[in-house]
């Protein structure tokens, strides 16, 4: 049994479907399960927690509380920590702090891993990690509001934030059936952390295969989805059909990432009537969210589903967390869409679809869901989350989905 532990809600969402996708029985939890939680039947558990940008400590101690969690549910056999595929984290952390306890507490000799997702444009090639083209330094990334990416190098992103060494697993390692090998002389050399490079998809079920006994392994998506096709057979069952939401929708985007900030270009030149949050204006989260609940009650359902958005381009972003500071205006921000959400929900919205991590973390906390079943994928690693009682949430990480996919699953 896989147990999947995510430092953000959209990530889990990723890992969630990277799993079912294999034919893995998958639950997907929204923070600790509730007490007395009596789950189907599965084959894995994604556990999302919200702890890539919270103090370091607090992130390992919640970690370490998913860890007991899995452990005490059977669910600890293989434990994958997801982190993002662009390796979001302060240079304080918290992925190599997280790391570092969840190995020392499994025992783990090596743990194997890489962020590498080429389905979503991000490959790692001599311990590197590229976004599209460009090194990830060089990306978008660079202008992140809360975790700015400027270095590319994965073990040294990595050692600056843990006590123990990283090390690489090359490209002909992998295409060369020498992942263990290379595992087994990195641990000689005291490495503790063994980035695995991967260009394409077949690198990740190689990868997969070679590690299925590894307790504990790390990255973003992609390699889950390797490790599950090696553990539900060789190329991995076929998805079985998934449901699809209906009701009406609205769109809250906190997400500043390029990608979101086309998407929403693209509702509001289709016309769908749409709101902006402006931390600038007002500083206090209950009239932010108060105001944009006004707005959405005078509007004209024909109009289509309407997006509230706080989601600003780099030289904007910078000019609010300059007045504000960067936590300040991020916290006020996801206060002010969780509680929004929370009134859309009153309001009859059955269909609620967040961009952005944090922002989607805000969103589900807010309607205090404790977690739901993965339906069909809006864009490759976006499911539907259908809950036990409240609306479909769609989860959307801040770069992923075509430029139309707010509009298009708000239709
Ligand atoms: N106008 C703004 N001013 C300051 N901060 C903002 C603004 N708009 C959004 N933010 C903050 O930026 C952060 C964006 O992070 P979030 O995780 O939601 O998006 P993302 O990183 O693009 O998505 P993902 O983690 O899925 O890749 C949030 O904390 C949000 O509140
Ligand atoms: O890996 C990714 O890019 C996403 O699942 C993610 O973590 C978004 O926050």
């Amino acid at each position: 049994m896989i147990g999947a532990i995510a430092d953000d809600f959209t990530g889990a969402t990723d890992v969630a479907v990277a799993l079912r996708r294999r034919g893995l029985r998958t639950l997907l939890y929204f923070g600790l399960p509730p007490q007395g939680a009596q789950p189907p039947e599965h084959d894995a558990v994604v556990i999302a927690l919200k702890t890539r940008t919270v103090h370091k400590a607090d992130a390992v101690a919640r970690s370490l509380r998913a860890l007991r969690w899995l452990r005490a549910h059977g669910a600890a056999e293989q434990v994958y920590f997801k982190y993002c595929s662009t390796f979001d984290s302060t240079p304080e952390g918290n992925i190599g702090p997280v790391l570092d306890a969840l190995a020392d507490a499994l025992e783990a000799p090596i743990v194997p891993m890489t962020p590498s997702s080429p389905e979503h444009g991000r490959t790692q090639y001599n311990g590197y990690l590229f976004v599209g083209d460009v090194l990830l330094g060089e990306s978008h990334m660079r202008h992140h509001p809360l975790t700015p990416m400027t270095d590319s190098y994965l073990p040294r992103l990595l050692e600056a934030q843990s006590a123990y060494r990283s090390g690489v697993v090359t490209l002909p390692h992998v295409r060369g059936q020498a992942v263990e090998r290379r595992l087994a002389e990195l641990r000689e050399q005291g490495v503790r952390y063994a980035f695995v490079d991967a260009l394409a998809e077949e690198d990740l079920m190689t990868a997969g295969r070679a590690l299925v006994r590894a307790p504990l392994v790390a990255g973003a998506a992609g390699l889950a989805g390797g490790l599950a096709a090696a553990r539900a057979g060789a190329a991995g069952q076929e998805e079985t059909a998934a449901p699809e939401p209906s009701g009406p929708a609205a769109v809250l985007a906190g997400s500043c990432s390029s990608r979101t900030l086309e998407q929403v270009q693209v509702m509001i030149e289709a016309g769908r009537p749409a709101h902006r949050l402006d931390a600038l204006t007002e500083q206090d989260a209950d009239s932010l969210a108060r105001r944009a609940l006004a707005w959405y009650d005078a509007l004209d359902a024909r109009d289509g589903a309407p997006l509230i958005y706080s989601s600003l381009e780099p030289a904007k972003l910078r000019r609010v967390q300059q007045a504000l500071g960067a936590e300040r205006s991020a916290a006020l921000l996801e206060s002010a869409i969780g509680r929004i959400a929370r009134g859309l929900v009153e309001r009859g919205v059955t269909r609620l679809v967040t961009a952005g991590g944090e922002t989607s973390g805000a969103v589900v906390s807010a309607l205090g869901v404790p977690g739901g079943v993965i339906g069909a994928e809006a864009a490759r690693g976006v499911p539907w989350i259908f809950v036990p009682s409240g609306p479909a949430l769609l989860l959307k990480s801040g770069n992923f989905g075509d430029p139309d996919l707010l509009l298009e699953a708000t239709r």
